[in-house]
């Protein structure tokens, strides 16, 4: 039995434009999803989530050529919740050449689902290694990294860029243009809020969305662009160290992704909510529609997100430093 954990993550700047081969730095933050996984006799798949909102169940798979779930819920509902895990594990069956292997797993995660938070990356991370690891494969996390992303690229319809997956297994801030992925080692401490509204965005038809936007619309791509320059200026003013200048960054960012139309009603509340409690910047995180935003301050600001109606639950959070744990092995 092997427990790994890996880290949620908060964007800095760059969600969505990402996707088009623009840079963008997410952070990881300190919440995590912790994966359990056993290797069982047989070839099966049975897997455990009790933090998911549909109340928490467990799936087995029979590991056959059908592979049909056991459990009485709409096939689609399933085939949401339960892609990244299965992927993951097809992933791990790939990478140690074992298409037999069959594994208990269980999942236990403190990140909000569909949030922005990067929990399906988290989630994703987690699983692989700690499959990996059970079957006595102590995977780097580069190789972890880009075998998550192939997975969330494939649940996702083809579209995941390589940030929340790379982010979520090297922790800290991290930089994604493409296939170029790398850590930013000089950012400082920061001190972030989360606000969020206990709502939820489809990751998958939010980027759709914006596709089908950018293909048709000049000034989409252009606003595309803009966000690619806005990231830019982020890098320089996070590795100056220079809050103002950051939290700049993160207003005019938020500005585009809502011109993007992926913003919503409670994720501006939010925003100017922390504005309001003297955030030095806010914005939405991830793919939006609902969710979560972060802001750049700390107690008032947390304080100022709790009175507003528009946000369900409000936590002061940091950079964790570390990426993707084996916890127990
Ligand atoms: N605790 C969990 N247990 C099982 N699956 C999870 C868990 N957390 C996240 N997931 C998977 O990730 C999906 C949410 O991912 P996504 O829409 O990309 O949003 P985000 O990554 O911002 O949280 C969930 O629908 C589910 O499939
Ligand atoms: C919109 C996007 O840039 C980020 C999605 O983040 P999240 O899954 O909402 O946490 C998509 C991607 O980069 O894969
Ligand atoms: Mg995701």
């Amino acid at each position: 039995m092997v427990t790994a954990s890996a880290p949620g993550k908060v964007y800095c700047f760059g969600e969505h434009a990402v996707v088009y081969g623009e840079p963008a730095i997410p952070c990881a933050i300190d919440r995590r999803a912790r994966v359990t996984v056993t290797e069982r006799a047989d070839s099966a798949l049975r897997i455990s989530a009790d933090d998911l909102s549909l109340e928490g169940f467990t799936v087995a798979y029979d590991g056959g050529p059908e592979d049909r779930p056991n459990v009485d819920a709409p096939e689609s509902l399933l085939d949401a919740a339960m892609g990244y895990v299965r992927e993951s594990i097809a992933q791990v069956r790939d990478l140690l050449d074992r298409p037999e292997a069959g594994f208990d797993v269980e999942i236990h995660s403190e990140i909000p689902l569909g949030a922005g938070l990067g929990s399906s990356a988290a989630v994703t991370v987690a699983a692989i290694t700690a499959a990996a690891v059970e079957c006595g494969h102590d995977p780097d996390p580069a190789i972890v990294a880009d075998r998550a992303f192939q997975v969330e690229h494939s649940v996702q319809d083809g579209e995941a860029s390589r940030a929340d997956t790379f982010c979520s297994a090297m922790g800290g801030a991290v930089r994604v243009e493409g296939e170029d992925c790398r850590r930013l080692e000089d950012v400082p401490t920061l001190e972030f809020v989360v606000g969020y509204d206990g709502g939820a965005g489809d990751t998958g038809a939010l980027v759709r969305g914006v596709r089908a936007d950018r293909d048709r619309y000049d000034s989409i791509r252009e606003t595309i662009d803009t966000i690619g320059a806005v990231v830019r200026e982020g890098q320089a003013a996070l590795e100056a160290g220079d809050r103002d200048a950051i939290g700049r960054c993160m207003d005019v960012n938020h500005g585009l992704l809502s011109a993007l139309g992926v913003s919503a009603r409670s994720l501006d509340a939010m925003v100017w909510a922390a504005r309001d409690g003297g955030a030095r910047g806010a914005k939405l995180t991830g793919a939006g529609g609902g969710g979560c935003i972060v802001a750049l301050g700390d107690g008032p600001v947390r304080r100022a997100l709790e009175f507003s109606t528009a946000c369900e639950q409000a936590f002061a959070t940091a950079i964790d430093r570390d990426g993707v744990r084996v916890e127990q092995r």
